[in-house]
């Protein structure tokens, strides 16, 4: 079974849209996995955790319309979402600052279903540099912590590459200046600080406390009204997150 396609994916697709993708992509994983084939519109949307309108509304971004009264083709979707999102290349993860953030990242085995796998840790402290640390997963892996003075020459030789940042605020735009001059073009940062970069790096940051602030003033302000707070939702405060690319160069940095 087809997919009926317009021929014409156009070439940016909203913010919201793809901070949906992945909820899509995890939800048509568990599909696929369950042997399903076929997924209606609503059992995806269900699946997927937004409404059918908006299923439908962000799939028609892909070109992606489905069959009437069949609905969507599991593989198919599945790999167009995984397309548009980059899980049909295998990306590599260097972690920047391997303390507790760090360490705990670098070991979660959840990555590889969803197309990354970690490829290099990184600190500055010379307590850490050397030492090595077992990756968590069906095929476990060693990887050797790695000065940040290395940093370049780590970066070099992988692509495509995200660099996550879990130093502590201070260090975190200099890590982050130093990975852009690496080459890296898609940095994740959780130190709680703003961060700038130039046009053309991708940053999307997480910040802990804030998240819990926004949960806790919610709570002493509840509303009647519906609210969704999930990313890409109407009322999910993405604009504290951050922009999903850069914001305007900043002087001095090269773009
Ligand atoms: N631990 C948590 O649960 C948690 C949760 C959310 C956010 N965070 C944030 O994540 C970051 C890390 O937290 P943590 O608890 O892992 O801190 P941590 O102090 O345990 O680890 C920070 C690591 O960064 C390294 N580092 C410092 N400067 C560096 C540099 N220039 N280059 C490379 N490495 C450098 C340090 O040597 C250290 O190993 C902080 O910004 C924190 O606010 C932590």
């Amino acid at each position: 079974m087809g997919e009926v396609l317009t021929g014409r994916v156009p070439r940016t697709i909203p913010d919201a849209t793809i901070a949906r993708l992945p909820l899509y992509l995890r939800a048509l994983t568990a599909l696929s996995d369950a042997g399903l084939a076929t997924v209606s519109s609503g059992e995806l949307a269900d699946a997927s955790g937004v409404s059918p309108a908006q299923l439908r509304k962000d799939l028609s971004h892909l070109g992606s319309y489905g069959v009437r009264g069949v609905g969507y083709d599991v593989a198919t979707l599945t790999d167009k979402i995984g397309a548009q999102i980059g899980s049909t290349e295998w990306w590599s993860v260097v972690i920047v600052g391997m303390g507790n953030l760090g360490s705990a990242l670098a070991r979660y085995s959840g990555y590889a279903t969803r197309g990354f796998h970690v490829a290099a840790l990184v600190d500055a402290s010379p307590a850490l540099i050397g030492q090595q640390v077992t990756l968590d997963g069906p095929d476990p892996q060693t990887l050797t912590i790695r000065g940040d003075d290395e940093l370049a020459d780590i970066v070099a030789g992988i692509h495509p590459v995200i660099g996550v940042i879990t130093t502590p605020a201070e260090p975190a735009q200099g890590v982050c200046d130093r990975l852009v001059e690496a080459g890296v073009r898609s940095i994740l940062s959780f130190a709680p600080t703003v961060l700038s970069v130039p046009d053309g790096v991708a940053l999307r940051a997480v910040d802990l406390g804030q998240e819990l602030q926004i949960l806790a003033y919610h709570q002493q302000h509840p509303r009647t009204d519906p609210l969704d707070l999930r990313p890409g939702a109407d009322g999910d405060g993405s604009d504290v997150h951050g922009p999903m690319t850069s914001p305007p160069a900043r002087e001095g940095v090269p773009s």
